[in-house]
């Protein structure tokens, strides 16, 4: 037994042998942001799910990612909020913003056109979070002729490849028939270019939500080399 006055508790010193680690520190463990900040450039084909997997992402690790929203030429679906999900702006603007240099990224998709503004990615970098860009192949390739610092995650869907695609893009109820062929038709070209070797630091394959999520996780976070 301790002499009274060199302990710091009256409680008996055994209940310090079988909890270690007081239960209030497990608590308050400050998040660990992913060590490598570069933006992450998220590419795949409509409806591959990369929109439910970054919105976990969001949702688990709060504060820590912004996403890039981009601008379009594309009306709002239902839902949508201007400035939140997209900035939508007329076909005269984005033009204008494409003639100043003001895109990191652009191109035409689907009949419109989309754009990754370089203000955004400068402005989320300067609050500190980890920049998520969500974009088609032609603005992949346009970034990597940048230069810019970036991680590429591409999202594949599981065998038969069209047919998921297709039953998602259904099941989503976003899209008239015309536009669900033409996505299709554009996934034919990112899942081939997706498999040109060298372009995606990994490729992902969407088929249990929970599963894919985890390896999208586990490659954010990983500990830089
Ligand atoms: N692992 C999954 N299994 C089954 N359904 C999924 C899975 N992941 C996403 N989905 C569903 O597929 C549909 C398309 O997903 P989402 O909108 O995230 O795709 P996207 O790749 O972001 O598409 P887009 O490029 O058109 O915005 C949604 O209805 C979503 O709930």
């Amino acid at each position: 037994m301790l002499p009274r006055l060199l302990r710091t508790s009256t409680r008996p010193l055994a209940r310090f042998a079988v909890s270690p680690v007081p239960v209030r520190h497990i608590h308050k463990m400050a998040p660990v942001p992913p060590a490598d900040t570069r933006p992450i450039v998220i590419s795949g084909p409509s409806g591959v799910g990369k929109g439910t997997l970054y919105k976990l992402l969001f949702t688990r690790h709060p504060d820590m990612f912004a996403l890039s929203v981009s601008c379009t030429t594309r009306g709002p679906r239902p839902g949508e909020q201007n400035g939140v999900d997209y900035h939508f702006v007329t076909p005269e603007s984005f033009e204008s913003l494409v003639q100043e240099g003001g895109f990191l990224e652009h191109a035409q998709f689907g009949g419109n056109r989309y754009g990754t503004p370089k203000s955004e990615i400068q402005r989320n970098a300067e609050q500190g979070k980890v920049v998520v860009l969500d974009i088609e192949m032609e603005g992949v390739k346009q970034v990597k002729n940048t230069g810019v610092p970036a991680r590429y995650v591409f999202i594949s869907p599981p065998a038969p490849e069209l047919e998921t695609l297709e039953k998602r893009l259904s099941g989503r109820g976003t899209e008239k028939p015309e536009s669900i062929a033409k996505r299709l038709a554009q996934a034919k070209n990112e899942l081939e270019y997706s498999r040109t070797p060298g372009v995606h630091d990994v490729i992902i394959v969407n088929d249990d939500l929970e599963t894919a999520y985890k390896q999208l996780e586990d490659f954010i976070f990983k500990p830089t080399a």
